[in-house]
Order: structure tokens, then C-alpha cells, then sequence
């Protein structure tokens, strides 16, 4: 084997195929190939297998410790084993599959959709190390490069944890979502209920639309794909059967369990400080989306990415006497940084007009969008 490995990608066509081969090429200056059936005119993927020091699996959920036994099965015999990783949502199947062929063995679990930046930078990713020796020198340069934020556990333990911070959270969502689609008008369609939100029923409604605007696939092999999974739903029926029951009975008998059950176990199980956090994150969301909801903004991006090209913007606005009263970044679907600058409504309209115009024509800003 030289001294830089050829990465082997399954999958290369898909979501993540994609993301990794890029990842591969230019932030770990390897060799790429792969295959897909979407990619009919390359290699097969027993070519890929025989032609990669480091085989990566990034197929759909329901049929990846199949094609890793069928590659598994007729291995040849190599002087050293190579490396097979995988990115699969759960890890005991896949895991298990792998560790069956002459090779070492490495799971992750990115916990996050392929990303539009170049890394898993601010992202978690699950390390389920199989089996490493010749590779580990390998393995350690390609989780510093991933610049994620690794958790490292056994395969068994991973499926049990997604189970609760996957199936179940997407569980209670899907089945949210599903009570709101069979309303009829004037409660459906469920956009209809936006304006009467809160801010809890704004990140319900994100995390609703967010996961009905996915890949199915993904959703549906995160419930079916694990067998850690149906005792959990198991669960959140019985104690949504039983908050249910206790609402019907509605009397004072009812409200003590309800407080019981539903609100002090919770609590104490969670504990103080993590409740503290937790509910500290969820006002600084709320704060965001109270600011994104003020109409009167200025949407930009910097052209140059130099260190002062923010403040040059502000200063405009400063020697203008034009007050901003928010500030946001984010990321374009193309993975550009823009700024949301919102204004009151005390400040003049014609002066943030002037203000946009000034900072396109002096070449400090793209605006992408005024409205005011
Ligand atoms: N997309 C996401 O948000 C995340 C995905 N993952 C994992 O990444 C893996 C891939 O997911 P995505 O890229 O999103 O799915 P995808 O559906 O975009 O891509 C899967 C690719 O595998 C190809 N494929 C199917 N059968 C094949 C075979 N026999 N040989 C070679 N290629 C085959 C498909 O043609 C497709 O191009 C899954 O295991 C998923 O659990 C993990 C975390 C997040
Ligand atoms: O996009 C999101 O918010 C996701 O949660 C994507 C996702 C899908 C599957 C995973 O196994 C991990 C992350």
C-alpha cells in the first residue's frame, strides 16, 4: 500500500457519497473512486473494494449490511487488511458486517445532514471503533480532519442512544405532524396555525417541516432499521394513552398524577442545571425568532471575506444615524455567510434605502434583499 491510501466510496453518488468524496480530495489530499448504481458507467463494487486501501460505506439504511456481507463474502487475501467505514444511522448491523471480513473497522455516525461547509465542523460525530491497528495512525488524522465533535461508544450502545435521540424524537414529531394533517379547514392546512404560534409551536413546526422536506428513506429505516426501537415507541404510547385518560377524567385526582408523572419526574430526571441550560438555549432561540419575524430587513452578504469588512458596513449605517436593532448570520443553501440586519420601525425608510444603494455602489455589501 503507498504511503497516501485510495479512499473506495459505496455509494458514491448519494447525499453524503458526494460530500465525502469532496472531503477526501481536498481537505485529506487522497484518490477517490466509488461506485453507485446511479453511476452506471463506473467501476463495479468489487472493483472499488479491490482497488481501495480505505472503503467507505455510505449506501440507504435498509440495504447496508447486505451489500457489506456481499463484498464481505469473497474478500481476497490482502498482505495488509484494509480499512471499511461507514456512515450508516445505525451502527450494530453494519458494524457487525464489517467486523465479519479480513479488514479493519471503523463506524461513524455523523449527526448531521452533510453539511454545506467543507468539515463536520460545530457537528457531532459517533465513533464506534470495531477493530484498528494498522490504521489507527489513519483514523486519528481523518477525525482531525472531520474537525467534528467526537463521541466515542459500542455499536449496541449507539442504537440504543438513537433510538431515544432519533427514532423517538422523530416519532413524536411525525405523529404531530400527522394529527395536524387530518384537521380540516379552518385548522388545515397546518401552515394555518402559524399565526396564532408560540415560540414552541414555531420550533415544532421547524422540526416538522424540516423532516417532511428530507429523504423519506432515512426517516423511515431510522424507526425500522434498529431493534432498539419498537420497545421505545412502545413507551411514548403508553404515556401518551395515559395523559389522554387523565385529561378525559379531568378531576383533581387527574391533575395530581398529571403533575406527578408528567411534570416532577421529568424535572427531576432531567436535574437542575441541564434544565437551566437547556431552558437558557430555548430563550435564545426564541429571541432569533423574534427577531427574524421583524419584517423590516436588510438582507446581505460581504463580497470580501477580510477581517473588517462587517464593521465597514456598520460604519455607514453609524455615520448615517440609521440604528440597527439585530444582527444575524447565517448560510445560503450554496454555504455563503449572510447577515439579517433588522431596523425599527422609527428609523427612516429612505435612509435605509440610501444605505443599501451606498454600500452596493462602494462595493461593501451584496444586498440580497430590503424590505421595509
Ligand atoms: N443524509 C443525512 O442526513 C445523513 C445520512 N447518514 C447516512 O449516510 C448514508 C447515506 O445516506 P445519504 O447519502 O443521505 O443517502 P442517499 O440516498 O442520498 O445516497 C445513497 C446512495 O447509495 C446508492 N446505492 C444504493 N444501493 C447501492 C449499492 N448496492 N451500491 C452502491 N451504491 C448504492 C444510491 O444510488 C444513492 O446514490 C446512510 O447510511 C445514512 O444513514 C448519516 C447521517 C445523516
Ligand atoms: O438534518 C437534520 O436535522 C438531521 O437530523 C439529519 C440527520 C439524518 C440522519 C442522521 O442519522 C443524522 C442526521
Amino acid at each position: 500500500m503507498s504511503a497516501a491510501p485510495t479512499v473506495g466510496i459505496v455509494g458514491l453518488a448519494g447525499a453524503y457519497g458526494r460530500w465525502l468524496e469532496r472531503f477526501f480530495r481536498e481537505r485529506m489530499g487522497l484518490a477517490v473512486i466509488g461506485c453507485d448504481p446511479a453511476l452506471p458507467d463506473g467501476p463495479s463494487a468489487r472493483e472499488v473494494r479491490d482497488r481501495a486501501d480505505v472503503l467507505l460505506f455510505a449506501v440507504p439504511i435498509r440495504h447496508t449490511a447486505r451489500i457489506i456481507a456481499e463484498l464481505a463474502a469473497d474478500m481476497p487475501e490482502r498482505g495488509v487488511p484494509p480499512l471499511w467505514l461507514d456512515v450508516t444511522s445505525i451502527k450494530q448491523a453494519p458494524v457487525a458486517a464489517m467486523q465479519a471480513a479480513p479488514v479493519e473497522v471503523l463506524g461513524l455516525h455523523p449527526m448531521a445532514a452533510p453539511p454545506k461547509s467543507p468539515t463536520l465542523k460545530g457537528r457531532v460525530l459517533v465513533v464506534c471503533e470495531g477493530r484498528l491497528d494498522h490504521w489507527r495512525g489513519f483514523t486519528g488524522r481523518l477525525l482531525d480532519a472531520l474537525e467534528a465533535q467526537c463521541v466515542h461508544c459500542a455499536p449496541t450502545e449507539h442504537d440504543q442512544i438513537m433510538a431515544r435521540v432519533q427514532a423517538l424524537a422523530h416519532a413524536a414529531i411525525l405523529s404531530l405532524a400527522g394529527v395536524l394533517a387530518e384537521d380540516e379547514a379552518p385548522l388545515s392546512p397546518p401552515a394555518a396555525l402559524l399565526p396564532y404560534r408560540t415560540p414552541i409551536f414555531e420550533l415544532a413546526n421547524a422540526m416538522m417541516t424540516r423532516i417532511l422536506s428530507s429523504n423519506p428513506q432515512i426517516y423511515e429505516d431510522i424507526q425500522f432499521g434498529s431493534q432498539a426501537v419498537a420497545p421505545i415507541l412502545d413507551r411514548l404510547a403508553v404515556r401518551t394513552r395515559a395523559l389522554a385518560d387523565l385529561v378525559a377524567d379531568g378531576d383533581e385526582a387527574a391533575r395530581e398524577a398529571f403533575r406527578t408523572r408528567f411534570l416532577d419526574a421529568p424535572r427531576s430526571a432531567f436535574g437542575g442545571a441541564p434544565l437551566g441550560e437547556g431552558n437558557a438555549g430555548f430563550e435564545r432561540l426564541a429571541w432569533l425568532l423574534a427577531d427574524l419575524a421583524e419584517p423590516r430587513c436588510l438582507a446581505l452578504h460581504l463580497p470580501e471575506d477580510r477581517p473588517g469588512a462587517l464593521r465597514a458596513v456598520l460604519a455607514d449605517f453609524e455615520q448615517h444615524g440609521i440604528s440597527i436593532e439585530s444582527i444575524h448570520s447565517s448560510r445560503s443553501p450554496e454555504g455563503d455567510v449572510q447577515f439579517r440586519i433588522g431596523f425599527s420601525r422609527q428609523q427612516d425608510d429612505t435612509a435605509i434605502r440610501a444605505a443599501s444603494a451606498r454600500l452596493e455602489t462602494a462595493g461593501l455589501a451584496c444586498v440580497i434583499s430590503l424590505q421595509l
